[in-house]
């Protein structure tokens, strides 16, 4: 099996590439703040607290210096401790590791909010995106990218988010460190700064080695992931054709690359970590070594030493957080980008403000299949051309007239456009050329959802979703059980649905995986027809039933199309066998994306040469199935 998409679902090369040239750094940092901006209540508190935090630590090596002169040292002078300086000291000690504590649990819970905030909202913003763009936008990007955009770019763009203001702290603490050492002595303030420009050269090179490793193992990450999809999915096949094997070998490839590629960046950090924890320890033993030396001469106190050897120890573990934020910004600035291309799109459908005569109107099947209502939409589409991106035309200059109360066949070779002109009837795709009219109005001038609440369509593939019956049919619209068990009669799925352990309640798995290819085909069929449309599409929705089931659905609808107080049923339906199609009052012949032939069946099959071989090699297929069928049951 080809890896097909694999290329769509991860960053592609360009994409990970540009941001080479794209200063990741201030680019990084700049959209991180205006995340921040979005959630100023929470931001600001977790930057405050991390002011706070690291602050207490350079309060702390200054009481620590205050208690070493005025407790401790005074105290061995003396021979004994006071009672009044002990309580001072551990005053200062425990107020100042309550500050500590505190900023660090307030800044962690309100990073944390702010981080998963931002990535709700972008995640929203993304999804609200993808439902208001047209189905050609859509028809570009494939599921498996549009789910990397919603999850692991949105996620790889706020990443950096949660530990930005720790590192802004500490930021701001190696500058406070700097300050109060310089008061303290010039000569440890030379060993601070040499400490400062050590850590933000390590820093340097963390970033600039670990970007294209850490881009990497993100980009295989992708890969692993669409393989596993692509496996999954294919499960049957895999099974079918023995090809459990080669699947393995082409996931455990992908799998060891990318534990390779993160070993690799393993080994950066772990080579990180330790040095920048080591440059402290190495700026202690200097101070120490040059501090002493000047405690002895007088220059400086042991208090002043004390307040810089213990900064310098507590700076160690905070120092790493710096890095950690420049590390992911990179893959920050590709998500960003990625996720930005989604919302700056702009193919969204036309829409005006008509209305298309509220749902309900459409026809209401009785027992017998009867309607009771029906006030069908007469579908006028003109000079329709169609072709999908980079494609050739798939629709040319195509007629097509379905008055209220017809059912109107589409029949033609595999390829010829039946499903792509269904789309256009139902507006997912708006024609390139021509134009549909839905009772005599442009499809264009109804406002969003109307067509959609007066329009049934079944499509070919019938999916369903990982829960009941009644969600299947109903999908959260509300409609009573009455009203699903009427659409369930019409799709003749009402007895095999009485017929599970929990009736309408029973779960059918994931994509109806406890459900043959028939069943699922009547439950999406019963989907179309619940809402009592006034123009109903069915797409080769009943090519998995039995001949005889397929006949009884679509004579029943047949019926639908002819009874009624108010008025009739539309119906077009794409379908393959003569016993349905000539159930049909106009049979539409496609080829090549052009209307060949029109007429009852009896016309074609005289008229159309094309016509009667697809139907006669349709008919004997059956004829053979059906007679396969009958000796497997003899
Ligand atoms: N999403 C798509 N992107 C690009 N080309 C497409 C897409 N869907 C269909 N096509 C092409 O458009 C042409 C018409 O396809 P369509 O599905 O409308 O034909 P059909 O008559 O319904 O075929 P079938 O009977 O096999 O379902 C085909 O050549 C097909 O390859």
């Amino acid at each position: 099996m080809a890896i097909r998409g694999r290329e769509r679902v991860v960053a592609s090369e360009d994409d990970l590439n540009a941001i080479r040239t794209r200063h990741p750094f201030r680019t990084g940092l700049a959209g991180l703040a205006r995340g921040g901006a979005t959630e100023p209540g929470t931001f600001a508190v977790s930057i405050a607290a991390a002011l706070v935090q690291c602050g207490s630590l350079v309060v702390a090596s200054v009481g620590l210096g205050w208690v070493t002169d005025t407790v401790i040292e005074p105290s061995f002078a003396a021979g004994e401790v006071g009672a009044g300086a002990l309580w001072a000291a551990f005053a200062v000690v425990f107020g100042l590791a309550a500050m500590k504590v505190t900023g660090l649990v307030v800044r962690r819970v309100a990073s944390g909010i702010t981080q998963f905030r931002v990535q709700a909202r972008s995640r929203r913003q993304v999804t609200r995106q993808y439902l208001a763009l047209g189905f050609g936008w859509h028809l570009r990007h494939p599921p498996g990218r549009l789910l990397s955009n919603a999850v692991s770019d949105v996620e790889a763009m706020w990443q950096p988010i949660m530990p930005l203001p720790f590192a802004i702290g500490v930021t701001f603490m190696l500058v406070a460190a700097a300050v109060t050492v310089a008061f303290a002595d010039v000569v440890l303030a030379l060993v601070t700064l040499a400490l400062i420009v050590a850590i933000v050269g390590v820093n340097l090179w963390y970033q600039r080695v670990l970007a294209p490793r850490a881009r990497r193992a993100q980009q295989l990450r992708g890969s692993v992931s669409a393989i596993a999809h692509e496996s999954f999915d294919g499960a049957e096949v895999v099974r079918t054709l023995g090809l459990a094997d080669h699947e393995l070998e082409r996931f455990g490839a992908a799998a060891r690359e990318l534990r390779d590629a993160n070993v690799r960046s393993g080994r950066i950090t772990s080579l990180f970590d330790p040095v920048i924890e080591f440059l402290p320890t190495v700026a202690v033993l200097g101070v120490l070594l040059l501090g002493c030396a000047r405690v002895a001469d007088g220059d400086l106190s042991a208090g002043e030493l004390v307040q810089v050897a213990y900064l310098f120890v507590t700076m160690a573990f905070p120092l790493q957080v710096i890095g950690r934020v420049l590390s992911a910004l990179p893959m920050s600035v590709v998500g960003r980008e990625r996720v930005e291309a989604v919302l700056r799109a702009d193919e969204f459908p036309e829409y005006g403000e008509r209305d298309l005569d509220p749902e309900g109107a459409g026809a209401a099947l009785d027992a017998r299949g009867i309607a009771l209502d029906a006030r069908g939409i007469a579908v006028d589409a003109r000079g329709i051309g169609f072709g999908y991106p980079g494609g050739r035309p798939v629709l040319r200059d195509l007629d097509l007239g379905a008055e209220p109360g017809r059912v109107v066949a589409l029949v033609g070779p595999t390829g010829s456009g039946k499903s792509t002109l269904v789309q256009v009837l139902d507006r997912l795709v708006d024609p390139e050329e021509g134009i549909v009219r839905l009772d005599g109005e442009d499809a264009r001038s109804y406002a969003p959802g109307r067509i959609a609440a007066a329009v049934g369509l079944a499509p070919q593939h019938a999916f369903l979703f990982d829960d009941s019956v009644r969600f299947n049919v109903d999908l959260g619209r509300g409609y009573g059980d009455d009203r699903i068990w009427e659409a369930l009669r019409a799709a003749s799925a009402d007895s095999f649905v009485a017929a599970l352990p929990d009736g309408l309640d029973a779960d059918l798995g994931e994509r109806g995986a406890t459900l043959s290819g028939g069943q699922k085909q009547r439950l999406v069929l019963a989907r179309a027809l619940v809402s009592r449309p006034r123009l109903l599409l069915l797409d080769d929705a009943t090519s998995a039933l039995d001949a005889r089931v397929e006949r009884e659905v679509i004579g029943r609808l047949a019926l639908a199309t002819r009874s009624g107080a108010a008025g009739r049923l539309t119906v077009v339906i794409v379908a393959s066998r003569a016993s349905s199609i000539a159930l049909a009052d106009e049979i539409v012949f496609l080829d090549g994306g052009r209307i060949v032939a029109r007429g009852t069946h009896d016309e074609l099959v005289l008229a159309a040469p094309g016509y009667r071989e697809l139907v006669e090699a349709y008919g004997s297929a059956i004829a053979v199935d059906e007679l396969t069928r009958a000796a497997v049951h003899a």
